[in-house]
C-alpha cells in the first residue's frame, strides 16, 4: 500500500531536474509543458514540494517566456556560470545574464564540470562568488569518485571539497545555499547510493555547516542527493532526515517519471 505521510518537513523539499546537454529549445518547452500539466492534473502542491529544472543555456529564454507567460510555479536555473560578469570570455555565460533570464538557481561544480572540464576548487570559489553577486542561489555539487568510496574516505573527501568551495561564503549567503551530494560512481550508472549512504553524507555535511557557520545556518541549508534517482527509489531516499531533495539527471527527461519523483510523498509507505 502506498500512502502519503502527514510529515512536516524541516525544509521545503526541492526536486530538481538537471537536463545536462539534452533537449534543444523546442524539445525543452514541450518537456516543461508536459511536466507542469502532469503535476497540475495531479493537483501537486508546488509550495509544499518545490520543482526546478536546469535546461541547457539555449533553452533558457524559451523557458523564461513559458514560465512567465503562463505563470508556472516552476523555478529554473543555469547548469554553470562564468566567474566573470562580462568581457572577452568566449563561450562563457555570465551570472548577470542568468539573473536577467529569471533564473533562481545555478549549478556550481557539477562533477561533469569538475572532471570533464577540470574545474578546481579555486575556480569554483570564484563561481560561488559570482552566483551570489547576481542574486542566484548556487546549487553546489560535491561528491566522491569510486576509488575514494572504495577506500572508505568519502566523508572526509566530500567535506574537504565543501570547505574549499565555501571558503569565501558568509553565513548570510550560506543560509540560502543548496548543496547536492552526488557520488560520481552513482551518476548515470544505475548504481544508487542507498538511503543510508545519502543520509550519512548529508548528516556529515550538515554537521560541517554547523561547525563552519552556526546551527541556524546549518538547519536552513537544503541538502539534495543525486545519482541514478528514479521514481522507484526517490521516496526511500527522501525519507532520510537530512535529505531535503533530489537532483535528478536522466529521469528528469521523462515528464511522467520526473512528475512521479516530485510526488514522492505518494509513494511513501506508512509503517
Ligand atoms: O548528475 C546527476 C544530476 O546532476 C545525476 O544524473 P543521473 O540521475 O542521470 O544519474
Amino acid at each position: 500500500m502506498t500512502t502519503s505521510t502527514n510529515g512536516k518537513f524541516d525544509r521545503t523539499p526541492l526536486i530538481a531536474g538537471n537536463w545536462k546537454m539534452n533537449m534543444d529549445h523546442v524539445q525543452g518547452i514541450t518537456l516543461l509543458q508536459k511536466l507542469v500539466w502532469t503535476l497540475e492534473d495531479a493537483k501537486h502542491n508546488f509550495e509544499r514540494v518545490e520543482v526546478a529544472v536546469f535546461p541547457p543555456f539555449t533553452d533558457l529564454r524559451g523557458v523564461q517566456t513559458l514560465v512567465a507567460g503562463d505563470d508556472l510555479p516552476v523555478a529554473y536555473g543555469g547548469q554553470d556560470l562564468s566567474p566573470h560578469d562580462s568581457g572577452a570570455y568566449t563561450g562563457d555565460i555570465s551570472g548577470q545574464f542568468l539573473a536577467r533570464l529569471g533564473c533562481r538557481y545555478v549549478l556550481v561544480g557539477h562533477s561533469e564540470r569538475r572532471t570533464i572540464h577540470g574545474e578546481d576548487d579555486a575556480l569554483l570559489s570564484t563561481k560561488m562568488a559570482a552566483a551570489y553577486r547576481h542574486g542566484l542561489v548556487p546549487v553546489l555539487c560535491v561528491g566522491e569518485g569510486l576509488e575514494v568510496r572504495t577506500a572508505g574516505t568519502h566523508v572526509a573527501h566530500t567535506l574537504a571539497q565543501l570547505r574549499a568551495n565555501l571558503e569565501d561564503v558568509t553565513a548570510e549567503q550560506a543560509a540560502r545555499l543548496v548543496i547536492a551530494y552526488e557520488p560520481v560512481w552513482a551518476i548515470g550508472t544505475g548504481e544508487v547510493a542507498g538511503p543510508a549512504d545519502a543520509q550519512e553524507m548529508c548528516a556529515a555535511i550538515r554537521a560541517e555547516l554547523e561547525a563552519l557557520y552556526d546551527a541556524g545556518t546549518a538547519a536552513a541549508v537544503r541538502l539534495l542527493y543525486g545519482g541514478s534517482v528514479k521514481a522507484g527509489n526517490a521516496a526511500a531516499i527522501l525519507r532520510e532526515r537530512d535529505v531535503d531533495g533530489l537532483l535528478v539527471g536522466g529521469a528528469s527527461l521523462d515528464a511522467a517519471e520526473f512528475a512521479s519523483i516530485v510526488r514522492f510523498e505518494h509513494h511513501l509507505v506508512t509503517e
